[in-house]
């Protein structure tokens, strides 16, 4: 069956953490020269017949109050983590369990990317889940992805996540 619905994602996390260079290269499978995201970009992401609206939030720390105002109708939170960046992973989860009880992401299903994995030294994912003690979540669907947003590997295994978990 054919249907025309358009699924909402908010592309969210820390700044440098690659989701700008994730939003592009789900539109047009290339790397893009970015600069840091001032306020959003948003763009139609069409896959195996599904139609995502992406928007690609700021994240340096003066925008991520604005992040609530993205929420409304979030059907997937995609968290966009600097795997290299070990230092500001706790600033990363203290973010995820701020917007986690959000009643307007009451019913949004969580992708973590754990980006970066092309750098030595970069965290698995299943460290980072560690980290930030994914397993305590037990009102959201979530899953973690390992990923490279340069390559793109690893992109898709995530997006196939999502289109199984497209609310009914
Ligand atoms: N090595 C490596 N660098 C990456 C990867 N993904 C993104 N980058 C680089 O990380 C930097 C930041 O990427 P952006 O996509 O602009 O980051 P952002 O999360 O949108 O940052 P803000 O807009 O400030 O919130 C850029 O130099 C990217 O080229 C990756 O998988 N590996
Ligand atoms: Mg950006």
């Amino acid at each position: 069956m054919f249907s025309n619905e358009e699924h909402k994602v908010i592309i969210v996390g820390l700044d440098n953490a690659g989701k700008t260079t994730i939003l592009y290269q789900f539109l047009m499978n290339e790397v893009v020269h970015t600069s840091p995201t001032i306020g959003s970009n948003v763009e139609e992401v069409v896959w195996k017949n599904i139609r995502f609206l992406m928007w690609d939030i700021g994240g340096q720390e003066s925008l991520r109050a604005s992040w609530t105002t993205y929420y409304n109708n979030t059907e997937f939170v995609i968290l966009v983590v600097d795997s290299t960046d070990r230092e500001r992973l706790s600033v990363t989860k203290e973010e995820l369990y701020r917007m986690l009880p959000h009643e307007d992401l009451r019913k949004a299903a969580i992708l973590v990317f754990a980006n970066k994995q092309d750098v030595k030294g970069a965290m698995s994912a299943a460290e980072i889940s560690q980290q930030m003690n994914l397993t305590s979540i037990k009102n959201h669907k979530y899953h973690i992805q390992a990923c490279c947003a340069l390559t793109g590997e690893g992109l898709y295994p995530g997006l196939e996540w999502m289109a199984g978990h497209l609310r009914k």
